[in-house]
């Protein structure tokens, strides 16, 4: 199959994708995305079979059976595959575009230097044999503007084509970002800090970043078990929201902050001196040592929240798994010297 057939079966595989989501209330997900398009190319029967049977069913597929379709009939590098056609698409939609500009303009002088010629002819000729030249110019001209017309039609319709190309890319751009975020804090999820530790650590090993200090910092809830257990599951996800709120409302805009599992957090950041990090990461503890929950309308029982915090300063060319390690390290002094704490990892 060439480029160009591949890429117009490409666009139609794309806009029958998203219809089909919105039909059967599935979010914009890369894998949702995924598996439509390879229900409409088409190539991989077993695939539909199980897609239909699951719609037909349930009038919907959960992400968790969207999910296991994709695992069984796709690979990750069918995701990427997919990926790269999206993006190979919006390209050449992009260049095709800036092509039709061109013609365009082009278009547009030619007709221009015609109607010059036509006044040049025009005031020229002083007889009638002149008249049939005139005519002939008239119909190019006309014929000029005309292509101009037909031009600007199909740039119109090639405009839509782009517009929307451009949405479903920023729908799939904000499902990846769905796909990276925790629902319940708002912050990055286990699976972003992943992937973003070790090139925290690179980019400040080659120096790429001005600050002249990095540190994770690595924070867990006191004794948050008891809070599940004394007051019930859902007021334990209160505590851990109005925790994530207190962090957010003292962030500077170079920290990043991930939910690395139940209770615990880390913030990735760059400070100028140690001062500055010990500062800030005081400063949250203090924050969150203000807040305390009680049992709805039982004033008596109210319970104060507080946060350990571990420190690890890193060091150039410091393994990410090194990184967290003393960062965790850092924390569990901090819960074994009493909680609601602040330590720095010994080897710095
Ligand atoms: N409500 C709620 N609980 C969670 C969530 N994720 C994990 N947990 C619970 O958090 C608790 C964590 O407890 P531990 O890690 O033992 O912490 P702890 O011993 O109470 O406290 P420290 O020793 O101070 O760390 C477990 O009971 C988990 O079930 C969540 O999203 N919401």
């Amino acid at each position: 199959m060439n480029n160009a057939v591949s890429l117009s079966h490409s666009a139609q595989y794309l806009k029958k994708a998203v219809p089909m989501m919105v039909k059967y209330r599935m979010p914009v997900t890369p894998i949702n995305y995924a598996i439509w398009y390879c229900y409409f190319q088409g190539n991989k029967p077993s695939l539909n079979i199980e897609l239909d049977q699951v719609i037909s069913e349930h009038q919907t597929c959960t992400q968790s059976k969207a999910k296991e379709i994709f695992d069984k009939h796709l690979s990750d590098e069918d995701l990427a595959l997919f990926q790269e056609m999206s993006d190979k698409f919006h390209n050449t939609v992009e260049n095709i575009q800036q092509d039709i500009s061109i013609t365009l303009g082009h278009s547009k002088s030619f007709s221009t230097s015609l109607i010059d010629s036509q006044n040049e002819i025009n005031s020229l000729i002083d007889t009638n044999s002149f008249n049939d030249i005139l005519g002939c110019v008239e119909r190019l001209t006309d014929e000029s503007i005309a292509m101009q017309d037909s031009a600007r039609e199909f740039q119109t319709k090639l405009s839509v084509a782009y517009n929307e190309i451009k949405d479903l890319k920023e729908a799939l751009n904000l499902s990846k970002e769905a796909a990276d975020t925790d629902p319940l804090t708002g912050f990055y999820n286990r699976g972003k800090f992943d992937s973003d530790i070790n090139d925290f650590c690179r980019e400040y090993s080659e120096q790429t970043t001005e600050s002249s200090l990095a540190a994770l910092i690595m924070f867990d809830i006191d004794h948050f078990k008891r809070f599940n257990d004394d007051f019930g599951h859902q007021k334990g996800d209160e505590v851990i929201k109005l925790v994530a709120k207190k962090v957010k409302e003292n962030l500077t805009d170079k920290a990043k902050v991930y939910r690395y599992g139940g209770e615990e957090f880390c913030i990735t950041a760059y400070f100028d001196t140690i001062n500055d990090l010990v500062a800030f990461a005081e400063c949250i503890r203090q924050e969150i040592a203000k807040l305390a929950i009680r049992k709805k309308q039982d004033v008596n029982n109210k319970r104060a929240i507080s946060a350990s915090f571990g420190l690890a300063m890193l060091r150039p060319f410091t393994k990410s798994s090194v990184l967290v390690e003393r960062a965790d390290r850092a924390l569990y002094i901090a819960k074994t010297h009493g909680r609601n704490r602040v330590e720095i990892a010994p080897d710095i």
